[in-house]
């Protein structure tokens, strides 16, 4: 179970970007932030992970308070949450097997990552992976040769070989074309459900947070102002979460969304 309390961040002397925000994930539930550019959408994402410090407030992920570790159980602490990125971030001139294996840095030593001399189980574990994605056959084929979904694909059995305990998805589809968007947003959700893994996508496309995740938390100034199933995604919530931003920020036509 995640489970943020009174979170606030501010950047710098700045005013705070996150206020006072509580959010609770339970089970396998595929949660979707949604909300306009500028809402706080990754900062939330990145002060779970710690990639941004929190200013105050609490994140619990299984019992662990993540806001005060330090060192090796940071690094520990960071093992259990998996990130998949918009870009893939992905080491391009590296095979997708190397990939993969670099979400268990971390598990094994250093000489055998740079010997790539990956435990037996490590690779049988990829290759389970990488066949219930279909990407077993680029196994030695190298990162930039694949397409922006088989890249994204490789994102993904990345982040599952760290054995997380959550998953956090940073804008999954953006730079996909909308068939392979869908077909990324069906396997998160598939996954969540056969892994039993809780899944936090931040998500401009609200059409495709409709109709792939359980719950959508809608976000405006730093606040959590629409927390509900898809279904209660009407017009009026639409245009509490996006009124005064610009059309496209919703990710869709808003008919399409309802
Ligand atoms: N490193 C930073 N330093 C200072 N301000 C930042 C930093 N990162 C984000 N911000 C500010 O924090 C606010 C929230 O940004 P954030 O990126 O979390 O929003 P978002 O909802 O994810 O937006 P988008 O959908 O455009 O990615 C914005 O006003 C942004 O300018």
């Amino acid at each position: 179970m995640l489970k943020i309390t009174d979170l606030v961040k501010s950047y710098g002397s700045g005013a705070p970007v996150l206020k006072n925000l509580d959010l609770t994930i339970e089970g396998e539930s595929v949660v979707s932030i949604i909300g306009s550019s500028g809402a706080g959408k990754s900062t939330l994402l990145r002060c779970i992970n710690r990639l941004v410090e929190p200013t105050s407030g609490s994140i619990v992920l299984n019992g662990t308070e993540l806001t005060n570790l330090r060192g090796r159980q940071l690094r520990a602490a960071r093992r259990k949450i998996g990130m998949v990125f918009q870009g893939f971030n992905l080491v391009d001139r590296l095979t997708v097997m190397e990939n993969v294996q670099s979400g268990r840095l971390g598990y094994i030593s250093t000489w055998a990552a740079i010997m790539r001399r990956y435990p037996k189980e490590d690779i049988r574990r990829a290759y389970e992976l990488m066949e219930r994605v279909g990407i077993a056959q680029y196994a030695n084929t190298r990162a930039d040769q694949l397409s922006g979904g088989e890249r994204q694909r490789v994102g993904v059995v990345r982040a599952l070989m760290q054995d997380p305990e959550i998953l956090l998805a940073d804008e999954p589809t953006a730079s996909l074309d909308p068939k392979t968007s869908e077909q990324i947003m069906g396997l998160l959700r598939d996954l969540a459900g056969e892994l039993k893994l809780p899944v936090l996508i931040n998500i401009h496309n609200v059409t495709e947070a409709k109709k792939y995740t359980d719950r959508i938390v809608g976000m405006r100034f730093g606040r959590i102002i629409f927390d509900d199933l898809p279904g209660a995604l009407d017009e009026e919530a639409m245009e509490r979460i996006y009124s005064g931003s610009p059309h496209a920020d919703r990710g869709g036509d808003l008919r399409e969304a309802s």
